[in-house]
C-alpha cells in the first residue's frame, strides 16, 4: 500500500495487486472455471487467479462492511425502538460502457452470496430505468442512450429509495439489448435481500432538476459502498469495438435484434460503426458525464489494457 503522490492530497489508498491480493490470503474461492465462464461477459477476459487478486479481497471487505452496518442498524433500532429488521446493503457498480461492470457486479454477487451469513444478494441494472425508446424518439434522445437525459431518473430513485427502506416488493422494469428496448410489462422483483448490487454508468451521477437546480435528495444517499470500474479511455474503446466485433458474429446475426442490420457489415465496415458510435455517444458520455463522478466511489479499480486490474484505490478520508 502507498499513499497518495508526494504533495497532492489524495482520499485514497493506494494498492498494488500483491498487496491487494495478500488481504485475502488463506481464503479459497467459491467458484470454479465453468462458473466463472458463465456470468463474465461477452470480451471480458477474467480467470480464476484474477477473481483470487481482485475480487475476493473485494468482497471479504465488503462482508466486513455489511456485519458493521448490521450491528450498527441493530443499535439504532434498539435505540430507536424501531422494529423494521434491517434494510439491503446497497453496493453501487459504476463506470464506462464496455469497461466490464457487468463481470464485476456479478462476481461480487456470486461471491458476496457465498460468504459466511449466505447472504442473498440481488442484482439490478439500471438500463432497465432507461426511458422507453418511443418516449427517447419523441425527445430527440435515441442517439443518447445512456445519457442522463435518456434515464427516468426519478423511477430510480423511487425503487432506491422504497428498496432501503426495507420494502416488502420493490419492482424494476426490465431492458432488453436484443431489442434495444425496454421489456413493455417486464418487471424484477427486488425484496428485501441482504444485499443489492446496483450497477450502471450513471448510479453516481448527481442528476438536475429541470430547472437546472440541484436535487435534495441523490441516488448516493442510499448506497452503503460504492465502487468505479475505471480504464484508459483508449482501451475501453477498443474493448467497445472488439465487443461490437464479437456481437456482429453472434446476437446481431439474430433477426429480431435491433442492430441485425450491422450482422451482415463486413470486418472494416463494422470497425468503423463501432468507432463511430464511440465518437459519437459513449465517448462523450464517458468523459462529460461518467468520468467526473469517479472521485465519488469509495473503491476504484483500475483496469490494464489487457482488462486485468492494476490497483486498487480505497478511500481512506
Ligand atoms: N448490442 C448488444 N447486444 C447484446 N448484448 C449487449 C449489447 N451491448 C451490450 N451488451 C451486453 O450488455 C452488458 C452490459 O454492457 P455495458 O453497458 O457496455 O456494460 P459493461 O461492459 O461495463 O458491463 C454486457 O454483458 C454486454 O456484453
Ligand atoms: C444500455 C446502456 C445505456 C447501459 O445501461 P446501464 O445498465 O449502464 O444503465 C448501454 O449498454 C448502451 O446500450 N448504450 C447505447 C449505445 C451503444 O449501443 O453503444
Amino acid at each position: 500500500m502507498t499513499a497518495g503522490t508526494r504533495g497532492s492530497i489524495s482520499p485514497y489508498a493506494v494498492f498494488d495487486r500483491d498487496s491487494w491480493r495478500a488481504l485475502a490470503a488463506g481464503s479459497s474461492l467459491p467458484l470454479d472455471a465453468a462458473d466463472l465462464d458463465d456470468l463474465a461477459s461477452l470480451g471480458d477476459r477474467i480467470d480464476l487467479d484474477e477473481v483470487a487478486t481482485v475480487y475476493l479481497p473485494l468482497a471479504r471487505l465488503l462482508s466486513l462492511h455489511v456485519a458493521a452496518s448490521r450491528r450498527l442498524w441493530a443499535a439504532q433500532s434498539d435505540f430507536l425502538g424501531d422494529t423494521t429488521a434491517k434494510v439491503p446493503f446497497v453496493i453501487a457498480v459504476a463506470g464506462s460502457v464496455a469497461v466490464g461492470k457487468s463481470t464485476t457486479a456479478r462476481l461480487l454477487q456470486t461471491l458476496l452470496a457465498a460468504t459466511p451469513g449466505a447472504h442473498r444478494v440481488d442484482l439490478i441494472t439500471t438500463d432497465g430505468f432507461l426511458l422507453p425508446n418511443a418516449v427517447l424518439e419523441e425527445r430527440g434522445l435515441l442517439g443518447r442512450k445512456g445519457f442522463p437525459e435518456s434515464y427516468d431518473r426519478r423511477a430510480l430513485l423511487r425503487f432506491l429509495a422504497d428498496v432501503k427502506s426495507g420494502r416488502e416488493e420493490v419492482f424494476a422494469p426490465v431492458y432488453d439489448h436484443q431489442s434495444y428496448d425496454i421489456v413493455p410489462g417486464q418487471v424484477q422483483a427486488v425484496d428485501r435481500p441482504d444485499i443489492l448490487v446496483l450497477e450502471g454508468l450513471n448510479v453516481l451521477q448527481a442528476g438536475r432538476r429541470t430547472d437546472g437546480s440541484a436535487p435534495d435528495i441523490f441516488l448516493s444517499d442510499f448506497f452503503d459502498f460504492s465502487v468505479y470500474v475505471d480504464a484508459a479511455e483508449a482501451d475501453i474503446q477498443r474493448w467497445y469495438v472488439e465487443r461490437f466485433l464479437a456481437l456482429r458474429r453472434t446476437a446481431f446475426q439474430n433477426r429480431a435484434a435491433y442492430f441485425h442490420r450491422f450482422g451482415a457489415l463486413t470486418d472494416e465496415q463494422a470497425h468503423e460503426t463501432a468507432l463511430d458510435i464511440w465518437a459519437a455517444v459513449n465517448g462523450p458520455n464517458l468523459r462529460d458525464n461518467i468520468a467526473p463522478t469517479r472521485s465519488r466511489a469509495r473503491l476504484v479499480l483500475q483496469k490494464s489494457a489487457d482488462h486485468s486490474v492494476r490497483r486498487v484505490l480505497l478511500r481512506k478520508l
